[in-house]
């Protein structure tokens, strides 16, 4: 593909080599938290795609703390130090908040001192009575669903050391965003921001989300694989929504299961898949790191970014 000339790429067992040892390897306690938010993930991936992904974040990190330094002293000021902010992004269901839960705690654990966050840019979709305002209900997702200039003000806020920064919370169960309530953002050494829309150029701002970022991954996998994913989360999702009637999917979970498929399919179709070839897969080429999915979520490839 024309697009990956712009990547070295590398087989599984050539990235597990950059790092093979010299880290110690996390303790059965560490895995069985990772087991705990999410049991089918593969422990062998955390060891060996995750311990040198977060050695390559640390690389990128040391150099910008260090031209950060550099800067000051150019000025003759003092900079206090910035927030390092890494962008995760990819299809819906791709895997993306796990990725970057994984990445949080991976991150957390060999850089004792720092203190990392995690948001996704689910906060910043229009609330439901918005997105019906504007008549997009069926357009979650696609760049007019967010409010990109609170996204670029929070960003803006965090590199900028504000002390107690608040963000609104989205739910995958009632659908929408959650009414008064918020995630707090206390001024991270390392803050991870996981969304679709994360690497997009902006709409009508003239800054970009992504001139945040000082690093930035993809998780890339063949789109027929993400259909089966999203299909396969929808159904737990059903299970969830059976006895909530809160639950935007109850009256679904609670009526012949082929028709909630069929509507799930046809989601996927309409919006999710079409939202991917659209807005989503152009972005992977500005990322600096390409984790490229198989079957089971196993990472088969991974690309980094040559210039
Ligand atoms: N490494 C993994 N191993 C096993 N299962 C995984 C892995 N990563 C994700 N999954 C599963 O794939 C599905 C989608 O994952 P996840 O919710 O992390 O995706 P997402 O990209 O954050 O989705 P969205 O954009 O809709 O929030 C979930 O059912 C999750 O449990
Ligand atoms: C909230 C998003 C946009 C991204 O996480 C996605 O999960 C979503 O809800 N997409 C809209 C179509 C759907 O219901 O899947």
């Amino acid at each position: 593909m024309e697009e990956k000339m712009n990547f070295h790429r590398f087989t599984r067992e050539e990235w597990q080599s950059f790092y093979p040892n010299g880290v110690p390897p996390l303790t059965e306690s560490e895995l069985m938290q990772i087991k705990s938010f999410n049991d089918r993930i593969s422990l062998q991936d955390v060891q060996d795609i995750y311990i040198p992904l977060t050695h390559l974040v640390n690389i990128y990190m040391k150099e910008y703390e260090s031209l950060q330094l550099a800067k000051g002293l150019f000025m003759q000021q003092f900079v206090g130090s910035t927030p390092f902010i890494i962008g995760v992004a990819g299809s819906v269901a791709v895997g993306k908040s796990t990725t970057a839960r994984l990445l949080q705690m991976i991150l957390s654990r060999l850089l004792k001192k720092k203190h990392v966050q995690l948001i996704t840019t689910d906060g910043f979709l229009y609330p439901t009575r918005v997105l019906k305002e504007k008549g997009i209900l069926d357009r979650k997702g696609f760049p007019e669903s967010y409010d990109m200039e609170k996204l670029l003000a929070f960003l803006n806020a965090v590199k900028n050391g504000e002390e107690f920064i608040h963000i609104p919370m989205y739910s995958h169960e009632s659908y929408d965003i959650i009414p008064d309530m918020y995630e707090t953002i206390t001024q991270p050494d390392i803050l991870i921001v996981e969304g679709i829309n994360v690497l997009q150029l902006p709409q009508n701002q003239q800054i970009y989300v992504s001139d945040f970022f000082d690093f930035s991954i993809y998780v890339d996998a063949d789109s027929e694989l993400v259909r089966k994913w999203y299909l396969e989360r929808f159904e737990a999702l059903l299970k969830l929504a059976k006895n909530d009637k809160n639950n935007y999917y109850y009256g679904y979970a609670n009526g012949p299961k082929e028709e909630a498929m069929a509507m799930a399919e046809n989601v996927w179709e309409k919006v999710n898949l079409k939202n991917l070839n659209e807005f989503i897969l152009p972005t992977r080429s500005r990322a600096d790191i390409v984790l490229h999915k198989k079957e089971n979520h196993k990472i088969d490839e991974v690309l980094l970014r040559k210039f």
